[in-house]
């Protein structure tokens, strides 16, 4: 399956496919060696025209494993793929349906260890959000999509940071009415805001990635902290139907969610994530077939300060739910460390075509050395 809609063209970072799990089970082993960034192998430094990025501190050798990056937080797995992929450790076996799921989020697992690993790390507060979510995508008759949102021409131009103000600013008075209403204060107002949003289409892609976001900013703030000191994009929506999704998922999830969660339902959170989120996140894909099935997304923090070069010395490999980079050739010390965003297409494409992709689609000029080079 080709998952539409959202996310579909939505750059990640890191599209390209990795290896597999042995089995379900060995996915869901949990290696808790993540190096924080500053990890004796590599440093971050500034550059002067590509941000921060990632330095060898001494000589490497080819297939050094240079850090496994475990620390996944907003993640979204696409609703198209939601009873084909374990929704902890991303183990997918060519569209079966998976044995164990999860009644009340209606989220499929591999095994009884991921499913418990999963609700462990959710807590009931997690399972009571994602089960609000479910109840809001399924709907009094059947599934609830925004058809409209999934046809989407991902060539529209993007809202600029003034529209996203607008928007989230006209939403913020309905968001007013709606805390009302659930607050106890309930008038024929306050109640008509709250029906109002939860009649309106829904964009499950859109609910899961606003909730994840909630979540880590309420349950981790360490994790939240992290996704704050990525890079930020200022214009993060495709398009105005993206911008919208994610306004009216706002106020449907301030409908919603557990009262606990409404503190850090906020504009503040939603708008923070996504522009995290842009360019900054991994692509999660099948570990066969070239990768051909993009089952969703995720931001490792730790693992997004690599840069891309159209020469890349370091490799990526997905296990489970971490990500593991290895060096791919012998580097020296103080030589930067990239990886590939364009998913080893680089391999076959001229300098023209490769800038006017990164360009396209990720909004910078590339400072790569074959770029320099006008290899
Ligand atoms: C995942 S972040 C990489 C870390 C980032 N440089 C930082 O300061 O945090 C991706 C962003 O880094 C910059 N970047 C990555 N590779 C680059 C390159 N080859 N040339 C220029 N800028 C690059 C772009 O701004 C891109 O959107």
């Amino acid at each position: 399956m080709q998952g539409g809609g959202y996310k579909a063209w939505r750059p990640t970072l890191l599209d390209s496919p990795v290896s597999a799990p042995a089995s379900p089970a060995d996915s869901a082993v949990s290696i808790t060696t993540t190096p924080t960034p500053a990890a004796p192998l590599y440093t971050i430094r500034q550059t002067p025209n590509a941000g921060r990025a990632v330095f060898a501190t001494r000589r490497i050798a080819a297939n050094t494993l240079l850090c496994t990056a475990s620390d996944l937080s907003i993640t979204v797995l696409l609703r198209d793929y939601r009873k084909e992929v374990c929704a902890h450790c991303f183990f997918y076996d060519r569209g079966t349906t998976l044995p164990l799921r999860d009644p009340s989020t209606n989220l499929v697992f591999c095994s009884h260890l991921c499913q418990e690993t999963w609700l462990a790390q959710a807590g009931d507060l997690g399972v009571q959000a994602w089960t609000a979510a479910e109840r809001l995508s399924k709907g009094k008759s059947g599934e609830q999509r925004d058809e409209d949102y999934d046809m989407v021409d991902p060539g529209l131009p993007r809202p600029t940071t003034q529209e996203i103000a607008v928007a989230w600013e006209t939403a913020s008075s309905v968001a007013a009415q709606i805390r009302l209403a659930r607050a106890g204060m309930s008038t024929k107002s306050t109640r008509k805001a709250l029906a109002a949003v939860l009649r309106e289409a829904v964009v499950p892609d859109v609910l899961a990635f606003c909730v994840s976001s909630i979540l880590v900013a309420y349950q981790s703030p360490e994790r939240w902290r992290r996704i704050l000191d990525l890079v930020p994009d200022e214009r993060p929506y495709h398009s105005f139907v993206d911008l919208v999704a994610f306004t009216r998922s706002y106020l449907q999830l301030l409908a919603v969610l557990p009262t606990e969660l409404l503190p850090h339902a906020t504009p503040e959170t939603l708008i923070t994530a996504s522009s995290r989120d842009s360019h900054n996140s991994f692509g999660i894909r099948s570990l066969e077939d070239e990768g051909s099935e993009f089952f969703g997304y995720g931001c490792w923090p730790s693992a997004s300060f690599f840069n891309h070069s159209c020469g890349p010395n370091v490799r990526k490999e997905r296990i489970g739910r971490e990500w593991r980079f290895v060096v791919d050739r012998g580097v020296e010390e103080g030589e930067e460390l990239c990886i590939s965003y364009l998913s080893g297409e680089e391999r076959t494409m001229g300098v023209v075509g490769r800038g006017g992709r990164l360009r396209g689609t990720w909004g910078f000029v590339c400072a790569c050395w074959r770029c320099i080079e006008g290899e």
